[in-house]
């Protein structure tokens, strides 16, 4: 394994953006928190503080929610679809231009590896909002076939209203954007949540907006904890919560959200099979499952955290998988040598050595990884790459999501037997299938109970796909039509000319 921790690789751009007081973006302008109150955001490779940001009150919330009200109302409104297009496009060029700097901020935030930051946060990003630059000219109603005489019928699409979007840690600035930039093009206003653990991204993103000529108000962010969250969810001029997160606090969102009937959709955790048969291109198959994994650091919702194998081909894949595991670089997200970065937090480290630790107790064994690296990476929450074996399909690191560098590779001899096995899960997020068959591949795609089924790849994403799961990874979808339908809502006008 190599080492590598060269912490100290921000630009000019990045150290000033850092430099700055991180305060809430509410109405257009940064402001402190109502009550002065500020928490820390730390480096989760080295442990160090980052910086202070305002924590957001219920107080903060209202102003927000207020100022995301008369931007509806107001300038928002008020633009022609093409004026919406052009800033929404323009947005996406600024993020584009900024790519360096808030690939800089945001490895410093989560720990990712700053190249694929580049690559896949900023690139989706980018693509989020040039995708739905495209929709505000083509959001049509329709004329209805009424049986009435001399009645004309249509339908309008209207924005839905205030749209809290709730983001986690593992995509701060992408889930923003998945969330944002339909919203906007829905003709929505947004107000921003981000996680405690990721606030800064969300900010330059709002400043961005800013600078791209978005009304003030129509983006807002207010960083702090998970009451903000709650915030959004109780507050009666928010219309619509988008949450990506954990099924737990997605139930209670649901829950809460239902008091004031608030329009939700909840992108959840996955538990997601990648299913390797004996007639597939074996060796890509295993070394695309391991990066399904090990891609940062497995803290993904789609991570291929369960490999399921046709046993001809089980050794060779579990070979395959280890020896990719072996030339991950650990180390600091910033230096760009960097494969594998550490998890976000202590309690997350907790959460994922737990599961390995416990694992153990059911006769699983870790043929690689398993614990923690030592030496110059100790201050930080890595976490080595881990192969588990020799887990029955009872076992929680079976069944339950771990978020971490963890996979379990298992041996299946029948399609029929593998399929059942596979959908006995809660989550049906994503999964693989791997082979040359292309009827299998269609056949055991139709089976899977999984919002997405990649066939021979994995983790594709486009901002015209839609993403979101079954049964407890959620409901609705972010990217895609359907990802811009969700902040719409129909109105039908009724006209008699007789
Ligand atoms: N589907 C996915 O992509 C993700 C799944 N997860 C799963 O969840 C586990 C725990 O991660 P965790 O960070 O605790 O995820 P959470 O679900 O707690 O956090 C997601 C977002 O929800 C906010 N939030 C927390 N509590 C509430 C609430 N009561 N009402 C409204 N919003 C709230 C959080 O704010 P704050 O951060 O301030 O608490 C954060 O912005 C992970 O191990 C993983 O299994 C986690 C992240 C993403
Ligand atoms: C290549 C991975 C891109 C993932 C983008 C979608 C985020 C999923 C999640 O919430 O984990």
């Amino acid at each position: 394994m190599n080492i590598a921790v060269k912490p100290d690789l921000l630009g000019n751009e990045a150290r000033a953006q850092l430099a700055r007081k991180s305060q809430l973006l509410i109405g257009g302008r940064f402001v402190d928190a109502a009550d002065a109150s500020t928490f820390e955001t730390f480096d989760p490779a080295t442990g160090r503080k980052i910086a202070d940001v305002a924590k957001a009150g219920a107080a903060d919330v209202d102003a927000a929610v207020k100022s995301a009200q008369l931007a509806l109302v107001g300038p928002w409104s008020k633009l022609a679809p093409a004026e919406r297009e052009r800033l929404i496009r323009k947005l996406a060029d600024l993020i584009e231009a900024r790519m360096d700097m808030i690939a800089q901020v945001e490895s410093l935030d989560s720990g990712k590896p700053v190249e694929y930051i580049k690559f896949v946060d900023v690139g989706l990003s980018v693509g989020a909002m040039r995708y739905a630059a495209g929709w505000p000219t083509k959001i049509e109603g329709d004329t209805l076939p009424v049986g009435a005489p001399n009645m004309l019928a249509y339908t309008r699409r209207e924005p839905v209203g205030v749209v809290g979007a709730i983001v986690p840690w593992n995509f701060p600035l992408c889930q923003a954007c998945f969330k944002l930039a339909p919203a906007l093009a829905a003709g929505c206003t947004v107000i921003i949540k981000p996680a405690e653990q990721t606030p800064l991204s969300a900010l330059i993103l709002g400043e961005l907006a800013l600078e791209a000529g978005i009304p003030e108000g129509v983006v807002n962010v207010v960083t702090g904890y998970g009451d903000v969250g709650q915030a959004l969810v109780d507050h009666p001029g928010v219309s619509k919560i988008s949450f990506t997160g954990s099924e737990e606090v997605g139930k209670l969102v649901a829950a809460r959200g239902a008091a004031t009937l608030k329009h939700v959709s909840l992108e959840l955790g996955g538990k997601n099979p990648n299913i390797i048969f004996a007639d597939s291109d074996v060796d890509a198959a295993a070394a695309t499952a391991a990066m399904a994994i090990f891609f940062y650091t497995g803290q993904i919702c789609s991570a291929g955290s369960r490999v399921m194998v046709e046993r001809p081909v089980y050794d060779r894949v579990c070979a395959v998988i280890q020896a990719e595991a072996g030339k991950l670089k650990i180390g600091h997200g910033l230096s760009s040598d960097t494969t594998l970065g550490p998890l976000i937090s202590a309690e997350q480290f907790a959460r994922v050595s737990g599961f390995v630790e416990r694992s153990r107790d059911s006769g699983v064994e870790a043929t690689t990884g398993g614990a923690k690296p030592g030496g110059e990476l100790e201050a930080g929450h890595f976490f080595l790459p881990t192969v588990l074996t020799g887990a029955t399909d009872d076992v929680e690191v079976v069944r339950q999501e771990i978020f971490g560098p963890v996979v379990v590779v298992q041996p299946f001899d029948e399609v029929d037997e593998l399929v059942d096995r596979a959908n006995a899960s809660n989550f049906g997020l994503a999964a693989g299938v791997w082979t040359q068959d292309v009827r299998k591949a269609h056949a055991v795609a139709a089976a899977l109970k999984a919002g997405t089924v990649w066939i021979n790849t994995y983790n594709q994403f486009d901002a015209a796909a839609p993403w979101g799961g079954f049964k407890s990874s959620g409901y609705g979808r972010d990217n895609g039509r359907e990802g811009v339908e969700k902040y719409l809502q129909t109105k039908t006008v009724w006209t008699n000319y007789a």
